[in-house]
């Protein structure tokens, strides 16, 4: 028996069907620029369609997995989580656009789901929705929101006001039920692995998947209440930052991975991480995701370092991190000479659940901190294939060159271009 119950099962088969429409850094920088109450409104009404559709989805993915994995109690109750979620949003009822706007400016492309979901037909037999779905990606996210209420002097009216706040005030409450997901997933097959003794290929599919979409929906719902319920900071877009400093970046995340490093091997100083980067190299980024990648990195660099020179050794080789500005990426390549991985494992560093860090280094996982923040899980092998898809989320990458015996090269590239719709599957 689904935990969803009849009608939201219904629900779920029929929004999964229809396209998710990935956004672009610039997409979202470019419309949260100067947000009028009319732009957060329209950004609004996007979500409350955008957001189901993506919930469905993941929910059918959890629904998919095998009948032993689907069943076990936390992927069962991430499941409700979502359920419940795509269901307040779309419960969230909508207000008209005021008349003191330009008629191009109070168009809104209702998806078809919603009139779908009130044709009971339809909603019993999901197929039928193949007529009303949409026929291309990048529905009616326009671009060009932010212009649409320039010059426009509107009485912006309560009940619109209303709608922005109590939405944000939703997603706020929705974004705090999900932030122990990445965690619970990450228990649950854990222990499945603990059991059956074995991971295939199509878990880490549903992994990737799974953890590239909530990297989206998390990043849509903390920018549309970042936009709506925080003061506005200089040079920065909601999350985004739009100066976002390069170095201060590598920094800071390097000071956070030798703390750890000194404490976990009970080190006086941790080894050298030598930073080779303009200091004034400045993009576009969320600042949280790059942080993540590269303290991700710093960690195993300096592990493997301390762990091939030895614990008691007087001298250890620096990391060097060596930052290089293209046309189209940045790229920061972090190298240390921490005896590499061998050519048979290089292919399993990607894999969820590869790690050879020693038990003593593990976290209990019951401690690992809330996902809440980008702060890694630490010794589920979760570092490296989590780091890759942040820098993929907006259209970088993420590779890793290895000289066993030696050491490893990790290049992460940034996308300048910031072009690249989310990588939604
Ligand atoms: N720079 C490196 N040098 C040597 N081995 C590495 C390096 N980076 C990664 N590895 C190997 O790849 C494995 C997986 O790394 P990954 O970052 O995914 O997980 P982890 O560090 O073991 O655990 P977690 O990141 O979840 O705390 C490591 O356990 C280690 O064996």
């Amino acid at each position: 028996m689904s935990v969803l119950g009849k009608t939201l099962q219904e629900k779920v088969n029929l929004l999964a069907q229809y396209p998710q429409t990935g956004l672009s850094l610039k997409q979202l920088v470019y419309f949260g620029k100067n947000p009028t109450p009319g732009t957060l409104f329209r950004a609004g009404l996007f979500l409350r369609d955008e957001l189901p559709i993506r919930l469905a989805r993941r929910i059918q993915d959890l629904q998919n997995l095998s009948p032993m994995l689907r069943s076990m109690k936390r992927i069962s109750s991430v499941k409700a989580a979502y359920g419940r979620s795509m269901e307040e949003i779309i419960e969230l009822k909508g207000v008209e656009l005021p008349k003191c706007l330009p008629k191009h400016a109070r168009y809104h492309n209702a998806p078809k789901w919603r009139s779908s979901l009130m044709d009971s037909e339809i909603l019993h037999n999901p197929s039928l929705a193949n007529t009303h779905l949409d026929s291309s990606k990048g529905r009616y996210f326009e671009t060009d929101f932010s212009d649409q209420d320039n010059g426009v002097d509107c009485n912006w009216p309560e009940s619109l006001l209303k709608f922005n706040s109590n939405f944000a005030y939703l997603l706020n409450t929705i974004r705090t039920r999900h932030d122990n997901v990445a965690v619970e997933i990450a228990l649950d097959i854990q222990e499945y692995r603990r059991k059956t003794n074995q991971i295939d290929n199509s878990i880490q599919i549903f992994l990737d998947r799974f953890y590239m979409s909530r990297i989206g929906i998390r990043m849509l719902l903390g920018q549309y209440i970042a936009l709506v319920s925080e003061p506005p900071r200089e040079n920065y877009v909601g999350v985004i930052s739009t100066r976002a400093n390069i170095y201060q970046i590598i920094e800071g995340a390097a000071e956070n991975a030798k703390y750890i490093c000194r404490l976990a091997y009970g080190l006086f100083e941790a080894p050298e991480i030598q930073i080779i980067c303009d200091p004034s190299l400045e993009m576009m980024y969320v600042e949280s995701h790059l942080n993540h990648a590269v303290f991700e990195i710093l960690k195993n660099s300096l592990r493997a370092t301390v762990e091939f020179h030895g614990v008691d050794s007087d001298f250890f080789p620096p990391i060097k991190v060596i930052v290089a500005k293209g046309q189209e990426d940045i790229t920061i390549k972090i190298s240390d000479e921490g005896g590499g991985i061998s050519r048979r494992n290089i292919p399993l560093v990607w894999s969820y659940m590869f790690t050879t860090a020693s038990p003593t280094l593990t976290d209990d996982p019951h401690d690992i901190v809330s996902a809440n923040s980008t702060t890694p899980m630490a010794g589920f092998g979760f570092g490296l294939p989590l780091a890759r898809l942040y820098t993929r989320y907006f259209g970088g990458d993420l590779e890793l060159i290895s000289m066993e015996g030696y050491g490893t090269d990790v290049y992460i590239h940034l996308n300048r271009l910031c072009e690249s719709a989310e990588p939604l599957q």
